[in-house]
Order: structure tokens, then sequence, then C-alpha cells
């Protein structure tokens, strides 16, 4: 088992919301329940699963955005608490939204939009000083020459390098953690892979933990470390990037990998792909409240104690899965 520094863990943390329903009324809605995950020094944790099945609200909860309805996040080990964190905790965990036109002000100057951060976190306060950070910023991102940036607005750039200015503005508060939810999913499919380099550069050389947020496991089996798959507001499977990829544990990674061509294991054919999909149809990620596992009424897999009573959890080598009917 490696061993790495665990620097943000989300231990057991559960969101609910109040929602009309159109025939019961108010009720609680369960968002995401029971999830654990850790996010580690130089590694890239992915979190894949499909639309509504939670991952944005978790990323949310680990950036201190929203609040866990139940459990805990912990820095460094420390328990935070509800109310509003330090701004030291806020500083070292940095959120990148997926739209990089949304996030950034377009009239904003490059040396004011990275230099802000550098000035009120006290990295830097003379003019001169601001200014090489910033320039050492756009560098680090690939921006260059770094001085023929620092006076162009995010209205002059692509989609490709406004992201990466969303990313040197993070990188300004010298972040332990970056949360980067839907990265690239509003650019062009030619730029996706420089900037997931780019995040796979910043954690082996910077060391940020950090925390990848994406529906597709091609891209998680490209740039991350490990991975946990969602599947209606739960972590239904997590291990090794490669493991859970190449054995899935989980019917429903399974599907996952098995509906991505480039993310599917070489000795699994197009037809058994295929065959094993067209079963696999069914209704989306539902929360209702049977007791039993939330994927049943989509699984092959299935027998009769899967929709009575919660799966137990099995492991295989670093992986596990919560599952009454592992993959073999
Ligand atoms: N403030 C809220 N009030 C009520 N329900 C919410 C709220 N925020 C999120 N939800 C619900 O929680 C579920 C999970 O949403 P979330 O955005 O976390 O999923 P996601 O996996 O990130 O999906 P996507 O990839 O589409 O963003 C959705 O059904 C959503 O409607």
């Amino acid at each position: 088992m490696h061993e790495y520094e665990r620097i943000l863990i989300a231990d057991d943390i559960s969101r609910e919301y109040v929602v009309d329903d159109p025939i019961m009324g108010r009720v609680a809605a369960t968002v995401v329940e029971n999830a654990s995950l850790a996010l580690s020094r130089g590694q890239i944790h992915a979190l894949v699963g499909e639309s509504g099945s939670g991952k944005s609200t978790l990323a949310r909860m680990l950036g201190f955005v929203i609040h866990p309805t139940s459990g805990s996040i912990l820095l460094d080990g420390a328990r935070q608490r509800r109310a509003r964190p330090r701004r030291d905790v806020l500083r070292r965990v940095q959120i990148l939204f997926q739209d990089p036109y949304g996030s950034l002000n377009p009239l904003q100057r490059l040396r004011y939009l990275i230099g802000r951060p550098l000035r009120l976190h006290g990295f830097a306060s003379r003019r001169r000083d601001v200014e090489a950070g910033v320039s050492r910023l756009l560098e680090s991102v690939g921006l260059l020459p770094s001085a023929s940036f620092l006076d162009r607005r995010p209205g002059d750039l692509s989609g490709g390098q406004r992201q990466r200015v969303v990313i040197a503005r993070a990188l300004a508060s010298r972040p332990d953690v970056l949360l980067a939810d839907e990265p690239v999913s509003m650019l062009d499919v030619s730029i996706r892979l420089e900037i997931l380099d780019l995040l796979r550069r910043l954690s082996d050389e910077q060391g940020v933990a950090v925390l990848y947020v994406t529906h597709d496991i091609a891209s998680a089996r490209y740039i991350s470390d490990f991975v946990s798959v969602m599947y209606a507001g739960r972590i239904v499977e997590a291990g090794p990037v490669d493991a859970v990829i190449d054995r899935p544990l989980h019917p429903y990674t399974r599907l996952l990998v098995d509906s991505t061509p480039a993310a599917a294991p070489p000795d699994i054919g197009v037809h058994r792909v295929s065959r094993w999909a067209k079963r696999m149809s069914g209704s989306p990620p539902s929360r209702d409240s049977s007791p039993g596992c939330p994927f049943q009424p989509r699984c092959p897999a299935a027998t009769a104690i899967c929709a009575e009573q919660r799966p137990p959890k099995v492991a295989r080598g670093e992986s596990w899965a919560e599952c009454w009917n592992p993959v073999e």
C-alpha cells in the first residue's frame, strides 16, 4: 500500500437539500451520501460519474463553498469548523470552475487579476515584486513570453489561454489543493489535453493535490493516480486508476469503462462491450429512499438482496466497491 501525505480529507460527508416535490410537498433530498475521500500531495484524484451524481456538490463541500449536513472535512488532519473557515484555509484550497469565460472579469488586465491574490495574501506588495510574481505564474502555466500577456485582458484571449489564466490566478494563492470541476469540458477538444498536461505537471512539480471532477473516464485515466466513482450521491468504487479501469469491481464502473472505448481494457472486444452496455440501459440515477443499492434498477448483475439491503464494501488490492455481486 502506498502512503502519500494526505492533505484534504472528506470524512463520511453527506449533503441534503429540502426540495419541493409535486406529490410529497417539501422533502429532504440527499445529494451526497456518506462520501469519504482523501487528496494527497502530488497526486491527482479523479471523481467520475454521470451528470447529477453529486460530483460538484462533493467538490464544493471540499472547497468550503457549502457545508456538509453531516460528516467532516479535515485539512492536515484538523477538523474544519462549519462556520466560514479562516482565510488561510480558504487560500490553501482553490477551486477551478468549468467556465473560463464566466470566472474572470473581462475588463481586468492579467497583471491585476493575477497580482491581486499575491497582494492579498502578502506574497508581494511592491509593484516590481508583484509584476515579477505575475510573470513567473504566467510562465508556469505556459503563457509565453509572459511580458506580452501582462497587459492583456481575458477578452483578448482564447478559451484555453483563459483557463491557463484561471489556473495561474489560483496558483497565486500558493494552494496545497486544487479542486478542478470539469476544467476542460468547455474547451475545444484540441486544447483539452494541454490543460490536463498542465494540471499533471503542476501536481508533479509543485506537489499540489488535485481533485479532477469529470464525467469522462478516459481523461481520468489519462491524468489521475486514483479514482472515485460516484453514482446517485454515493461513491460506489474507488482505487488506483489502472486497477479500477482495467479490473472494475462495480457493475456501474464496468458500464462507464465499456462505454468509453479509449478507457476500455484491451481484452474487452467491441461485441462484448455493446452487449454489456445494452443490458445496462435503464433509468438515470435516482435518489429514492429504497434501502438497497442505488444502481440496482439498472444493474444486470442484480439479485434480490440488492433491492433490500445496502451493499457491503468489498476490497481487491487497493480498490474497493460497494456491491453484493462484484464483477469477477
Ligand atoms: N442547491 C440545491 N438544491 C437542491 N438540489 C440541488 C442543489 N444543488 C444540487 N442539487 C441536486 O443535486 C444533484 C447533484 O448535483 P451536482 O451538481 O452535484 O451533480 P454533478 O454530478 O456535479 O452533475 P453535473 O456534472 O451535471 O454538474 C442534482 O440532482 C441537483 O439537482
